[in-house]
């Protein structure tokens, strides 16, 4: 039996205490901080942040975030993919799911979000509570295009209020990393 192999589009979301070796501390730092990207990236790009959607649609949800959101398997939900940039520069690929049968009974209207964040709805709505946030190195398979590479550090974390949950995954791209370290007084 061949030892377990690294599949193309999938990937192991571990929490902290699960990292072996650990990252260095910035990139712990970032990628299990709890409060919103949306303000932390406007603080890092002196305002000059944007959110520019790639994709939005309705479409079967990937294994794992089927488990995640305790679907079956290739339930329907509405996928919202985007980058975060600063200073017109993509940093962030983020793409958010929930469920089609969760959204049709809740007033989250992911559909008329546009280039505003989702953030502002997840951390202005104080009944939405934040599950663990897990991290992976995310398959290149799933990343744009222009993007794909090995090893870009994801983070996911799971939105919850009521009977909607929202999940929402986070792939820092390498020019946000290059900012940072042209910044180190904004690290
Ligand atoms: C959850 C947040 O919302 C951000 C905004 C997103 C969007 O507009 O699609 C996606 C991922 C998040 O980084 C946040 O600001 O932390």
């Amino acid at each position: 039996m061949p030892h377990s192999i690294a599949l193309p589009d999938a990937c192991q979301w571990l929490t902290q205490s699960l990292l072996n070796p650990l990252p260095t501390p910035l990139t712990l730092n970032w990628l299990f901080d709890e409060g919103s990207l949306t303000r932390r990236l406007t603080w890092l790009s002196n305002e000059g942040f944007s959110v520019t959607p790639l994709f939005e649609g309705w479409q079967p949800l990937r294994d794992d975030e089927c488990a995640a959101l305790a679907l079956a398997p290739a339930s329907i939900g509405w996928v919202r993919e985007v980058y975060l940039r600063g200073h017109g520069q993509p940093w962030v690929f983020a793409r958010s799911v929930a469920a089609r049968s969760a959204l049709q009974g809740d007033g989250l209207h992911m559909d008329e979000l546009g280039s505003r964040s989702l953030g502002e709805l997840l951390f202005c709505d104080r009944a939405f509570t934040r599950q663990a946030i897990e991290v992976c190195h995310y398959p290149r398979a799933w990343l744009p295009t222009a993007d794909q590479a090995d090893n870009l550090w994801a983070r996911r974390s799971r939105f919850d209020r009521g009977a909607l949950s929202v999940l929402v995954a986070e792939v820092f791209l390498p020019s946000f990393w290059q900012a940072l370290h042209d910044h180190p007084e904004n690290c």
